[in-house]
């Protein structure tokens, strides 16, 4: 081993060129004596390898260099093949990152080590690319930058002003007379900017027909992310209606699905006004009425088998998938149009696994002995010329939300077919479709017309500053959100006992029908203020809405954007207050000021405002616990 040492690193002075070989002979053997007395003293100092193992690892490697010397067959110092060869392959392992890498340095660095000193001609030598050890200095990692597909990094912009940018409805060809008769019977002569980007592209997917879209292609699905109060309901109605207006057999051939009753029972009536005059009928089946009620109005069973009896049929999914499998005759095999509204809340109820139970039925295959063998579909597939060969009636699924996820693998699970988003939040278009994060840019769009407030205050105060809101302020609408159906009652019950406000609640404590009643008497005016929990947050349209109170502050982002969303439609003006206990304001307001809200105004409210309500509450307030109880003892019994 020493010899190898020796020769591997020769002394400058056992070097010289005009030395006798016994000269040389004599120097090397005072070297060998220095080196083994060396390698003597590190042995004593070392402590001795734990292991067998150990042991056989550093006699192994020890024995593993005289042979590589024997195989170059001379002296090293003559071929630095070897050492080179061994950091050739220490640079592979270190660019490749691996943890062999390491540990082939490692070896190298031994290798100078064992012979106690660092080799002079080494030293230029050692390999360049090898940080590997050292070179610590702190370095600024790179950002890592999201990655979007490029239909999602550039949207097809939406502008967001439904006062300005409007578009008169002549102007978007390809709307029957009568429908636009319609809209203007309903008060609408401009399209809003949504309706303006989304009816036209629709209407352009559907204007081969059902069986094929432009071009012979399956159209693509689209996605369109507009304020609360844009006008996303007629975006859809319109240009289905039209596309369905010159149907000759009756089968359902689009399918809107929503989260709640509510709001399935507010999109059905927009489409009865718009096919109110045509031969289109619609359908609704949210579980309001009898699984066998809703059977009669979607099959007729005839001498010759079932007819369909409704062309555009509006489900929650719960009571979609009851009818999917209990109903005879009912098909979605001629589904042309899927309209999944609130979509980012659909894709959180996927767990129930209506959208795959409804593809298979909207896929559904009798076989090729089937009636119409040649029309049956498959689900869409890469484009090939076969594929392209037999027209088929896609189905175009169409999402919308004002809070609509931007996650690609969120998204993916609803099976999307070369999707194109429609935006009002403008693109990210970076390099390679990356995402340039813009600061100012929020997360979501919000209506123009709304102002947003917060209210410090003290958790005993928080119903006074609801009725001070109410009554001082005078607003003539108010929707108030609670984050529990317990504390929408017990402020329903306290406001009602303080007295001189109309007031009523709505939560899941109340059935479908008392529902219905309650918001229809809060859109004729009857209701000043209507206390609700998250049940009304979303999609429903009540005119003249003026406030929302966030009384219990919201703990999503998306919430806090459907709730404030309520009022501020369709271009009016609304005001949002949002009470805040001090352990909540940092928090909220951070949670918010990503959302985009232009500027969150803090209101304070002086206790002189509140004291002239005090007496009276205070006397409100015996009175609910009186009721409370009572409430409790009903219970019991
Ligand atoms: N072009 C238009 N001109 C005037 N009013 C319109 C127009 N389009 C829609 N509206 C009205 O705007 C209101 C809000 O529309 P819609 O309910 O479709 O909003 P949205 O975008 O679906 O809101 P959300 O996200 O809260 O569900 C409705 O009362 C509707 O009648």
């Amino acid at each position: 081993m020493a010899l190898f040492h020796v020769a591997r690193y020769p002394d400058p002075e056992a070097s010289g060129l005009g030395d006798t070989e016994a000269e040389a002979g004599s120097r090397a053997r005072v070297l060998l004596e220095r080196l083994q007395s060396r390698a003597r003293e590190r042995q004593q100092r070392e402590p001795k390898p734990e292991s067998a193992e150990a042991t056989a690892e550093a006699t192994g490697r020890r024995r593993r260099r005289p042979r590589r010397r024997r195989g170059v067959g001379g002296s090293v110092s003559q071929c630095p093949e070897a050492p080179r060869a061994k950091r050739q392959k220490a640079d592979v392992n270190a660019d490749s990152g691996s943890e062999s890498g390491e540990e082939a340095l490692g070896e190298l660095n031994t290798a100078s080590e064992d012979s106690g000193e660092r080799p002079p001609e080494e030293a230029p030598r050692s390999p360049a690319p090898g940080p590997v050890l050292g070179n610590f200095a702190r370095r600024k990692t790179p950002k890592i930058q999201p990655f979007l597909p490029t239909w999602l990094a550039e949207p097809n912009c939406v502008k967001k002003s439904v006062t300005e940018d409007l578009t008169p409805i002549e102007d978007i060809p390809g709307v029957h007379p009568d429908l636009q008769k319609q809209l203007r019977a309903n008060g609408i002569s401009s399209y809003f900017p949504v309706q303006a980007a989304v009816i036209p592209a629709l209407l352009e997917s559907a204007d081969s027909g059902f069986l094929v879209g432009r071009g012979g292609y399956q159209p693509s699905d689209l996605c369109v992310s507009a304020p609360t109060g844009s006008g996303k309901t007629l975006a859809f109605v319109i240009p289905v209606v039209q596309a369905l207006l010159h149907r000759v057999v009756c089968h359902i051939r689009a399918l809107v699905v929503l989260p709640t009753k509510e709001l399935a029972q507010q999109v059905s009536k927009v489409f009865n006004i718009y096919t109110d005059a045509t031969p289109l009928r619609v359908a609704l089946v949210t579980g309001q009425k009898s699984l066998a009620k809703e059977q009669e109005s979607l099959v007729q069973k005839t001498v010759d088998g079932y007819h369909c009896l409704a062309d555009i049929l509006v489900a929650t999914p719960g009571r979609l998938v009851d009818h999917i499998d209990q109903t005879p005759g009912f098909s979605l095999q001629q589904l042309r149009f899927l309209i999944i509204d609130e979509a980012d809340r659909m894709i959180d109820s996927m767990h129930q696994s209506w959208l795959p139970r409804v593809v298979a039925a909207a896929f559904h295959s009798e076989g090729p002995s089937g009636s119409c063998a040649l029309l049956q579909r498959t689900q869409p597939q890469a484009v090939t010329t076969a594929s392209t060969c037999l027209p088929q009636v896609p189905l175009q699924k169409l999402l919308f939300s004002a809070t609509l996820t931007q996650n690609p693998e969120k998204l993916q699970r609803l099976g999307l077919y070369q999707p194109r988003l429609f935006s009002t939040r403008p693109g990210h278009k970076g390099p390679k479709d990356t995402v340039e994060v813009d600061e100012n840019l929020g997360k979501y769009t919000f209506p123009v017309g709304l102002t947003h407030h917060y209210v410090p205050c003290r958790l005993s105060s928080k119903p006074l500053i609801v009725l001070h809101l109410i009554l001082g302020m005078n607003f003539s609408r108010a929707l108030c959100f609670t984050n529990s159906r317990e504390h929408s009652h017990r402020l329903f019950l306290l406001a009602q006992a303080f007295g001189g406000v109309s007031v009523a609640e709505f939560s899941s404590r109340y059935g479908p029908g008392q529902r219905k009643k309650i918001l229809k008497q809060f859109e004729q005016g009857k209701i000043q203020l209507l206390i609700s929990t998250d049940a009304t947050a979303r999609g429903i349209d009540v005119q003249g809405v003026e406030l929302v109170i966030n009384y219990d502050a919201p703990q999503y982002l998306r919430t806090y954007v459907h709730r404030v969303g309520r009022t501020a439609r369709a271009g009016k003006t609304g005001q949002a207050f949002t009470l805040l206990l001090k352990v909540q304001e940092r928090k909220f307001l951070k949670m918010v000021s990503e959302a985009g809200v232009p500027e969150l105004a803090c209101h304070e409210i002086p206790r002189e405002l509140l004291q002239p309500l005090v007496a009276r509450y205070e006397i409100a307030l015996s009175q609910l616990e009186k009721t409370v109880k009572e409430e409790q003892k009903l219970k019991m019994a």
